[in-house]
């Protein structure tokens, strides 16, 4: 998402005042009766500084996307990493700033039009500094705004159309060499609050289609109890996307957690998540008999066993996802259909 660049209340008072001085200048020069000219050019200072402003606090909330309209998982974006109502605040602080300088700008034109000329330049300092104060009012929400800005910068561009599958799994189990098997080329990494290396975004390639592939490296990789509410958020953010999640256990345990615990972390994560599981069990080139992990092959519904490193196993996996996105699209075709159908 992009914003506007934002200034400081400083650096926005410095530009109206500046380009004021400067129209003033020019109608200096002017050839407007004396007795007129010294009203018209504090007239004009007033006017250009307030349309300066204006003109600046409008293209923000223009330019600022209507967060209520944005998917889902970009509204819970925002709210995880600068907060939805602090941003709201802000957004209607600017919006308060612009209808006040609108006021003043009329007040003082005014005020002056029906002054003596001598006093023409005291009122258009007093118009100033009300401006003045106005604009360092809303200088901590132009300071905010700045700070979204710069935060929202890198949010992740996903495809909200795409059937999406959202990989989970303890660390170091293999989840990102399963990624590049499934989508081959090096996938794209986008910022996701808390977590520091980024969510991966990959593409797996179809015939007629694509599915998207997400990994989130440092979130969903351990107990929920270790979460603070923060990383909830982040969480819960990513089943609005999710089709469906793969969690890959490590069936050879190399990845430092014994299998009881990932069966655990699987538990947790079903319960969180209300959308269909696949359950990989990887690196079974590293294990000398299937009967070891048995005990928890038979407790998750169709588990697919992979060596992700021997490209093992793999196909399977891609064929079965193929599956499920072609279920979706059936079902979702039929429900367009049917709603054609009543009308
Ligand atoms: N033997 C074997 N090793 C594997 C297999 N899959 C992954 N590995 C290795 O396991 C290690 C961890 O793999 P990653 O893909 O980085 O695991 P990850 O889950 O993405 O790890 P994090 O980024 O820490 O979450 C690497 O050394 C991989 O080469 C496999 O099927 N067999």
């Amino acid at each position: 998402m992009r914003l506007p660049p934002i200034p400081t209340s400083e650096e926005l008072l410095n530009k109206a005042f500046s380009r004021a001085r400067k129209a003033a200048s020019a109608a200096r020069t002017s050839r407007i009766p004396s007795q007129k000219k010294a009203k018209t050019i504090e007239i004009i200072r007033i006017q250009t500084a307030c349309n300066i402003i204006k003109d600046k606090l409008k293209l923000i909330i223009e330019r600022t996307p209507d967060i209520e309209s944005l998917p889902e998982f970009y509204q819970d974006y925002i709210d995880v990493t600068v907060g939805i109502d602090p941003l709201k605040k802000s957004l209607g602080a600017i919006n308060w700033a612009a209808g006040i300088i609108s006021q003043l700008e009329r007040e003082y034109r005014r005020r002056i039009t029906k002054s003596r000329p001598s006093l023409a330049s005291s009122i258009r300092k007093e118009a100033y500094g009300r401006i003045s104060s106005v604009i360092k009012k809303i200088g901590d929400d132009l300071d905010f705004l700045d700070f979204t800005r710069n935060k929202l910068k890198n949010m992740p561009t996903v495809d909200f159309d795409a059937f999406t599958v959202v990989i989970a799994g303890f660390p170091n189990v293999g989840k990102s060499t399963i990624l590049r098997r499934l989508t081959g080329a090096k996938p794209k990494v986008a910022e996701y609050p808390f977590t520091t290396k980024g969510i991966q975004i990959g593409y797996l390639e179809m015939k007629w289609n694509k599915i998207q592939v997400i990994d989130t490296p440092g979130l969903l990789d351990r107990p929920i109890d270790e979460m603070n509410n923060i990383e909830l958020k982040a969480m819960v953010a990513l089943e609005n996307l999710a089709d469906i999640i793969l969690f890959i256990f490590d069936a050879s345990e190399t990845c430092g957690y014994p299998m009881e615990s990932q069966y655990n972390l699987f538990k947790d994560l079903k319960r969180i998540f209300r959308i269909p599981f696949i359950c990989v069990f990887n690196k079974i080139d590293l294990i000398e008999n299937i009967k070891y992990i048995k005990k928890y092959t038979i407790k998750v519904e169709d588990p697919i066993l992979i060596s992700a490193l021997e490209d093992e196993g793999v196909s399977r996996l891609i064929k079965r996802l193929e599956g499920l996105h072609e279920k979706k699209a059936r079902k979702t075709f039929q429900h367009a259909g049917k709603k054609k159908i009543n009308g």
